[in-house]
């Protein structure tokens, strides 16, 4: 499920919780459709989208968490397959965009945080920041945001990231991927791409 990757030397990510939007996001960077909707669990494995003039390619992997009509056992081995996709190709990966939903993830996040357990996303930032992957958080949605700051100070702090949000604009990238509002996270990765000599990816951001 998880061994369909190109034979790429370049890759940017896009991983996050099921219904975040990974997919729609896809389409926007590639022009090129990808299967969304409304229920979480539409990819169920990864799609890619590769350039092979510039040995490239863009991966939109399945969310985790929660999906309708898929069992537990089965959203586990999900999870399991991304964890292990990422650490298999962690040196190939230059950046990670982790897409979270601007209006839900504060309320999800501290819905799971009061077990033993921790929040998804939380750890996913984590385990990114661990294998040395630059991360970029995509928080979309922010059409349905009102309190936009105090949102985004908010999940700053939820990471362990000290707030103003603004201070991170090279972490912290709110964005409207269904009406192609992506200026934020564009130059986030920039900015990631350049830190590693790789300025001629920018044509892709
Ligand atoms: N309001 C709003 N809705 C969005 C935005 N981006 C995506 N959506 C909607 O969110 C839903 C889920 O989008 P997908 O792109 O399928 O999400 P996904 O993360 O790929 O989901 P899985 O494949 O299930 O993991 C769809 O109904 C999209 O139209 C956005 O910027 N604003
Ligand atoms: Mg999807």
């Amino acid at each position: 499920m998880f061994d369909t990757r190109p034979n790429c030397e370049a890759e940017v990510v896009l991983v996050g919780r099921s219904n975040v939007g990974k997919s729609t996001l896809m389409r926007e960077l590639t022009g090129h459709s990808f299967d969304t909707g409304k229920k979480p669990g539409v990819t169920r494995s990864p799609n890619h989208y590769d350039w092979s003039a510039e040995d490239f390619v863009l991966t939109d992997l399945p969310g985790f968490g929660f999906m309708s009509g898929v069992e537990g056992d089965r959203q586990e081995d999900i999870k399991t397959g991304i964890v292990h996709y990422l650490e298999d190709n962690a040196e190939k990966i230059l950046v990670a965009i982790l897409v979270v939903d601007g209006k839900s993830v504060i309320d999800i996040i501290d819905r799971h945080s009061d077990g033993e357990e921790i929040p998804y996303d939380v750890e996913m930032f984590h385990f990114l920041r661990e294998l040395d992957i630059p991360t970029v958080v995509a928080v979309n949605k922010m059409d349905k945001v009102d309190d936009r700051d105090e949102r985004l100070n908010e999940l700053c702090d939820r990471l362990g990231i000290l707030p103003p949000w603004k201070q991170w604009q090279e972490t912290i990238a709110p964005i409207t991927a269904k009406r192609g509002q992506l200026s934020a996270l564009n130059e986030a990765v920039r900015t990631h791409l350049h830190d590693q000599q790789r300025d001629d990816l920018f044509k892709f951001f």
